[in-house]
């Protein structure tokens, strides 16, 4: 993770300013709304290539440390880069350790096929059919699908940023044109893809998380979604190494009223990941279970107007708000933390809502007494609808 360490700076920073291509928005400062004593911190909101982000500057021992945000991160990483100097750059920062140098641009990776999921939101359309492979990795095998089948849209989920780096200087150097890349959860993403546009969905190699079930791609909901979006004959194909797994994913897709499965051990595919040199030169089988959907899906809603129509009195609001967790039967909202901006009525709540397997964690900028969700838009899943609408009756002014 990018970070920058310093012990002093000449100058403070002033909002709005910018540096180099680098803009400086707002300084947010944490809020002392819960019991615990805990250290200062702040929110450095910027902006670089038209994407908003939120940078963290915190002490650490003697010293600052300055990092991107977690809940806000963008990539390429370089954008992040780019901020955390720019921001010592601005303050004359007397730094004590960086890893924020790029060590090799000589190829740099084309942006167009990387795509924000705000993009996927609201202006992704296409006539053509829909692959998608999740957690490429390398991008051995997306890069071999895209090539062999120009006439079909591919999209790759990663989470992994120097694997979506790698990915996107090989588009570029072969020239593949068919590939779009997202940087996002693949439990999540699936949400925005309208019904029976899918003709394959690639889930190779997942990481099994045995002790931590919950994280796994394959879930009820995820299965559910997967069918919603693949066309009728359209599959979900997972392979993988771990028997554990295999036997878990068996037991989610079997007597599906909408689909149904197909099992094979150690079959050879036209082209092998590294995982999957891996575990061959390990002697361990391959299993691969692949879901046939059987039947059209219903559209679903993607307009929900998660807006905040009321007009809102920040300052009064984080005095009264309260930090217990509202939890209903299908949905959460927990408010983590807050951050003001100095003399404006403004600042950030950080919180934690939606579904409990697939909870979002997002800011909510209120400025000029207006509320927005900072970056994008909630998913319009159920759970989030609802937590969006209690949300709006806790930010209420009485
Ligand atoms: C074990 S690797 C397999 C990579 C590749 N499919 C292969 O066969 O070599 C699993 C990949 O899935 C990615 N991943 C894990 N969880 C994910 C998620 N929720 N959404 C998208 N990608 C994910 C990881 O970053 C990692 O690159």
């Amino acid at each position: 993770m990018p970070h920058i360490i310093f012990d002093s700076f000449k100058k403070e920073l002033v909002t709005p300013s910018k540096n180099e291509d680098v803009t400086f928005k707002f300084i947010a400062k944490s809020f002392n709304f819960t019991s615990k004593p805990r250290k200062t911190e702040y929110k450095i909101c910027v902006e670089k290539e038209n994407k908003d982000f939120l940078l963290t500057l915190k002490q650490k021992d003697e010293n600052h440390l300055l990092k991107v945000d977690k809940v806000t991160r963008v990539t390429p990483v370089q954008l992040v880069k780019d901020a955390l100097n720019a921001y010592v750059k601005e303050v004359d920062a007397n730094i004590v350790f960086s890893n924020t140098q790029s060590i090799n641009q000589k190829i740099k990776p084309t942006q167009k096929y990387l795509k924000d999921i705000d993009y996927f939101v609201n202006d992704f359309d296409t006539e053509k059919e829909i692959n998608i492979e999740i957690g490429f990795g390398s991008g051995r095998h997306l890069l071999h699908q895209a090539k062999e089948n120009p006439k079909i849209q591919y999209i790759g989920l990663e989470i992994h940023t120097p694997s979506i780096e790698q990915l996107l200087k090989q588009v570029e150097i072969q020239g593949i044109e068919n590939i779009l890349v997202v940087n996002y959860d693949a439990r999540l993403f699936m949400e925005f893809i309208k019904s029976n546009k899918v003709g394959k969905i690639f889930v190779h190699f997942p990481v099994p998380w045995d002790k931590k079930p919950h994280r796994r791609i394959y879930s009820n909901a995820f299965i559910n979604e997967a069918l919603r979006v693949l066309k009728k004959e359209g599959t979900l194909e997972l392979r993988t190494d771990s028997r554990k797994y295999f036997d878990y994913c068996v037991d989610l897709l079997t007597n599906l009223p909408s689909g149904q499965i197909t099992i094979d051990i150690n079959k050879d595919l036209a082209v092998s990941s590294k995982y999957e040199d891996r575990w061959k030169k390990q002697g361990k089988h391959i299993y691969d279970v692949v879901l046939k959907c059987s039947q059209e899906d219903k559209e679903i809603n993607f307009n929900y107007d998660f807006t905040f129509d009321k007009e809102i009195e920040f300052d009064e609001i984080i005095n009264n708000i309260s930090t217990k967790a509202v939890v209903k039967d299908d949905y959460f909202i927990h408010i983590e933390d807050i951050f003001t901006i100095k003399g404006e009525n403004s600042g950030l709540i950080q919180v934690t809502f939606g579904s409990f397997d697939r909870p979002l964690n997002k800011y909510i900028l209120i400025e000029n007494k207006k509320a927005r969700y900072f970056q994008d838009l909630p998913l319009p899943t159920s759970a989030n609808i609802k937590a969006h609408n209690q949300l709006k009756e806790m930010l209420k002014n009485d």
